[in-house]
């Protein structure tokens, strides 16, 4: 016999948890299922612990940068107060008490199991059936992509799993991938003295973003002593006890201790009952409406979604069902215009909205600016790791900025104003008219404006 409740939410991840607890709160009758940690990916094997290792690593290359501008500098960089802080601080050793705690302090009905949809409003959970009168959440997130290289499958690689928990670092490391988690993770590595090599299939890292940003982040990693061997894939994995060999379709090699796969991420709901809802199980995403419903009495939040793997969007999703589920009259829809990302590599690329391609590809008639930070006063005066740009793609026919790049120091805190520039279609003109702060980073977006 099914148990009534109002709602039930597959996966607690930041997606899931947000919309069960606020849910719970406005007083729903709410059941949430995770086999795994409440709070996903982000707090225990992404960005919280991730970001612990970035400030560490960053901290020994601002040490070096004392040369020549404070005086000698020395560092003896060592691993342990590192994977200590990310056990102790951001993970309790990989126990979310406290983020259960705080959940069923809000009134959510916990289950540490798998959840699986039975029919249409009918959720199993471990060996209990309920029926959710008012909708079931899907927030299950994604696991990696593992791609299938001959040996790979047999051969003990590193996730993103594995390299957060490391305890301690190898003397050398392959990186498959070149995207945001291949390159932040490798830069912390490179800083910490890993030999890092990264191998990304396409001819530039970073490829989703700009080519600009693609090659400053690859001058960048190579002053860490970084290799890249770009627009290559690998045929072949081995593994011999002590170390990997990658077989390049190029017909080189490339060795290392370790090997950290950071392929992308892909969705898992193959077993989740999704086609007895009207959802194809087999899509690459679960797609959704502007109130992020994705069938009949279900709605789909986070990574799940395939609309941009952050938790910032994971987060603005939950808030769009949540007010949805309850009805509130004045519910928001979604609007994925200004999606903003950071690549907290230093220097630090952050985006938002379209990139120049994208915005040619969808028939804009654009206009490009770009200024260079070390040409900026601020950047004249940082002086040692000063490299960066802010780029701006510009609706001609509308006047507006509907995308940006702001690489540099701090560059996704200068992000801040030229996403509140695409989110609001603020018209260039106002852009041109307004005082920066000198000497700010972020004056050098008024330069861009000029240079347009
Ligand atoms: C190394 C790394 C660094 C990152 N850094 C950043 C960053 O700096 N900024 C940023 O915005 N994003 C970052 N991200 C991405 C961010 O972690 C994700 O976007 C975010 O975690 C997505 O949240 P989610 O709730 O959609 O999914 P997840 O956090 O993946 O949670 C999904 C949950 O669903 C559960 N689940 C799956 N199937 C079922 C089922 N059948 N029943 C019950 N539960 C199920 C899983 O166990 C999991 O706990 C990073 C990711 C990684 C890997
Ligand atoms: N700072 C952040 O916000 C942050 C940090 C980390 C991760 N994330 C999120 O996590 C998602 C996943 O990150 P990711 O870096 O795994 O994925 P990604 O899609 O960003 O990058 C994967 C890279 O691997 C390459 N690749 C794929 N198959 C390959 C192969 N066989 N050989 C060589 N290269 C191959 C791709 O061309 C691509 O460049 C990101 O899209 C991002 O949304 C965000």
């Amino acid at each position: 016999m099914a148990e009534q409740v109002d709602v039930v939410v597959i996966g607690l991840g930041v997606g899931g948890e947000e919309a069960a607890g606020r849910l719970a709160e406005a007083g729903l009758s709410v059941v949430g299922a995770d086999p795994r940690l409440v709070g996903g990916e982000c707090p225990y094997w992404g960005c919280i612990p991730s970001k612990m290792m970035i400030r560490a690593a960053n901290l020994i290359a601002e040490t070096r940068r004392v040369d020549g501008m404070a005086g000698i500098s020395t560092i003896e960089p060592d691993w342990s107060p590192v994977a200590k802080r990310i056990r102790e601080e951001a993970t309790d050793n990989w126990n979310d008490q406290v983020a259960v705690d705080r959940l069923v302090k809000k009134g959510v009905s916990f289950i540490r199991e798998r959840a699986v949809i039975t029919g249409p409003g009918r959720v199993q959970v471990g060996d209990r059936e309920y029926e959710a009168s008012r909708g079931i959440v899907v927030a299950t997130g994604t696991v990696p992509v593992i791609p299938p290289i001959d040996g790979l499958a047999g051969t003990p690689y590193w996730t993103n799993k594995e390299a957060i928990e490391a305890e301690t670092l190898p003397a050398s490391l392959i990186v498959l991938g070149g995207g945001a988690i291949g390159l932040e993770l490798t830069q912390v590595f490179a800083r910490f003295g890993v030999q890092v090599t990264v191998v990304e299939g396409l001819d530039r890292i970073l490829a989703m973003e700009e080519p600009e940003s693609s090659d400053l982040a690859r001058a960048a990693l190579e002053h860490d002593g970084v290799t890249f061997r770009t627009g290559v894939h690998a045929t072949n994995v081995s593994h011999d006890g002590s170390g990997f060999t990658l077989a390049l379709d190029d017909g080189s090699t490339v060795s290392g201790e370790k090997l950290l796969v950071a392929t992308g991420r892909r969705v898992d709901t193959k077993a989740l009952g999704l086609d007895l809802v009207g959802i194809d199980p087999a899509a690459r995403s679960i797609a959704v409406d502007e109130h992020v419903r994705a069938a009949d009495g279900v709605w789909a939040v986070g990574d799940v979604t395939g609309v941009g793997a952050f938790t910032h969007n994971a987060m603005y999703q939950a808030n769009i069902a949540v007010l949805d589920i309850l009805g509130a009259e004045d519910a928001p829809t979604a609007s994925y215009h200004a999606m903003p990302r950071v690549t907290f590599t230093d220097p630090e690329i952050g985006a938002v909205g379209l990139t120049e391609k994208q915005a040619r590809d969808a028939g804009i008639d654009v206009r490009t600016g770009i200024t260079q930070i070390p040409a900026a006063t601020r950047g004249w005066i940082h002086k040692a790791g000063n490299e960066g740009f802010i780029k701006l793609v510009v609706d001609n026919d509308r006047g507006v900025v509907v995308g940006a790049t702001s690489a540099g120091p701090t560059g996704g805190e200068v992000l801040s104003a030229l996403a509140v520039a695409v989110h609001a279609a603020v018209p260039v003109h106002s852009l041109r008219q307004m005082i920066y702060a000198y000497p700010t980073f972020h004056r050098a977006i008024g330069s861009a404006i000029q240079s347009l």
